[in-house]
């Protein structure tokens, strides 16, 4: 099967959180323009189809194959469990379409290919090539620390780097956002009392804050426990050796979209770290240790980070310049990737620190994912 402009594209899951970031995205973009979409839905078949492109009819029933194996591309953000259900059953049917997923499920097959093409273009068209089906959206975390320091990566810089990340509540999903304002409006609720008065002793405002993040009463039924004013060490599953499944993904999956699939390989860049959910709303941020296989100068350092793709920005490392431009309040909502703190550690030669932070509905979702359907369809 060949793709081109104007294909029929199904899209499942384009009602939910990633899923609107890219219809909006690809509204933003005029890319519709270069496809005919079918909408799909697993809960409202045979209602109106969205009206943002053009009169698409109705929605089809995203778990009916027969409607789905006519369609050479199906870009699907629904999760992880209709990826299983779904994927599976289409491929054993015969159908050889094209599939672009947000969810993980597919990611490390050996036939399926992690979009990010900023970083990974040559991977994606060797594999479009050779006549590979899958492609899937890298692991948000990842993928925005490629978009920020892909410029080492890509030029074979780094001997091994740790991350340690500060993952914003949005990475659970649209109700994880809200529990985070429900409990920050919670525990303002407790003692709004005492902060409307200048006097009152800020120990007792602590202890109650504190009495309601260990009680009962605050929502955590979406994180399990307490986010906001707190923080959780541990994101995803435990694999039973420590570390956890996202931590894991820093390695497989950066490795993977450099194209590089042989840990014992010369070019395997060892990566791992801790990774911690923060109560911020939609970007995250990590913190980085990078051990060079050069000593570069940090200017150095900064213009190949800077000019590797037009989305990485590097923010000098003054205070000024760090409090107004290398936080998630400036970068949720925008492409650009921030990096920052850039500097040589005191542990050698080689040894630097970076800071980088990417919107992870953008860059950590929806974007690579709008991007492949337009490099598929022969228009990026
Ligand atoms: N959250 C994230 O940051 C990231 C998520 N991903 C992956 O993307 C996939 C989707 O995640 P996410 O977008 O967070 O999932 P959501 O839960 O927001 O949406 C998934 C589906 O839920 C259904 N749904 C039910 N109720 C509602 C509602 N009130 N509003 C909107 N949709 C509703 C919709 O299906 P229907 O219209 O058929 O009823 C929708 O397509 C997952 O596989 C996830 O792993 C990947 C990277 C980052
Ligand atoms: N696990 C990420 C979000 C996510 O969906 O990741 P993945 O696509 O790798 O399952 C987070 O919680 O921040």
């Amino acid at each position: 099967m060949t793709f081109r402009t104007g294909d029929s594209v199904g899209f499942v899951g384009w009602r939910g959180m990633v899923g609107s970031v890219l219809m909006q995205r690809m509204q933003e973009e005029g890319d519709f323009e270069h496809v005919t979409p079918v909408f799909f839905s697993t809960s409202s078949a045979g209602r109106p189809a969205p009206g943002f492109a053009g009169d698409a009819g109705t929605l089809q029933d995203a778990h009916d194959l027969e409607a789905l194996a006519k369609l050479p591309i199906i870009v699907t953000a629904q999760g992880g469990d209709y990826t299983k259900d779904v994927h599976g059953r289409l491929r054993a049917a015969g159908w050889d379409g094209l599939w672009i997923d947000a969810a993980s499920t597919l990611r490390m097959n050996d036939d399926a290919i992690i979009v990010l093409d900023p970083v990974n273009r040559d991977v994606i068209d060797q594999g479009l090539a050779r006549g590979v089906k899958d492609f899937v959206g890298g692991n948000c975390t990842v993928s925005c620390l490629l978009m920020g320091l892909g410029g080492l990566f890509r030029n074979d810089l780094v001997e091994w780097a740790t991350s340690m990340t500060y993952q914003a509540a949005s990475g659970g999903g649209a109700r994880h956002m809200r529990e985070v304002l429900q409990q920050f409006g919670a525990l303002h609720g407790v003692v709004a009392d005492e902060l409307a008065d200048p006097a009152s002793a800020i120990l007792d405002i602590d202890r109650k804050v504190l009495d309601a993040q260990r009680g009962d009463e605050l929502d955590t039924s979406m994180f399990g426990a307490p986010l906001s004013g707190s923080l959780i060490p541990w994101i995803d599953a435990d694999l039973g050796n420590g570390q956890s499944r996202e931590e894991w993904k820093a390695a497989a999956e950066t490795n993977k979209i450099l194209g590089r699939t042989d840990q014992y390989a010369q070019d395997w860049v060892p990566m791992d770290g801790l990774c911690v959910r923060i109560a911020t709303m939609r970007s995250h941020s990590q913190a980085l240790t990078v051990k060079l296989r050069e000593d570069l100068p940090v200017e150095e350092i900064e213009r190949i980070i800077d000019g590797d793709n037009e989305w990485a920005t590097v923010v000098p490392n003054t205070k000024e310049d760090s409090m107004r431009d290398l936080t998630p309040v400036a970068t949720s909502g925008t492409l650009t990737i921030p990096v920052g703190r850039i500097r040589k550690l005191s542990m050698g030669p080689g040894y630097i620190s970076a800071f980088t932070i990417g919107d992870q509905l953008l860059w950590g979702a929806a974007e690579p994912l709008r991007r492949m359907l337009r490099i598929a369809t022969g228009t990026l």
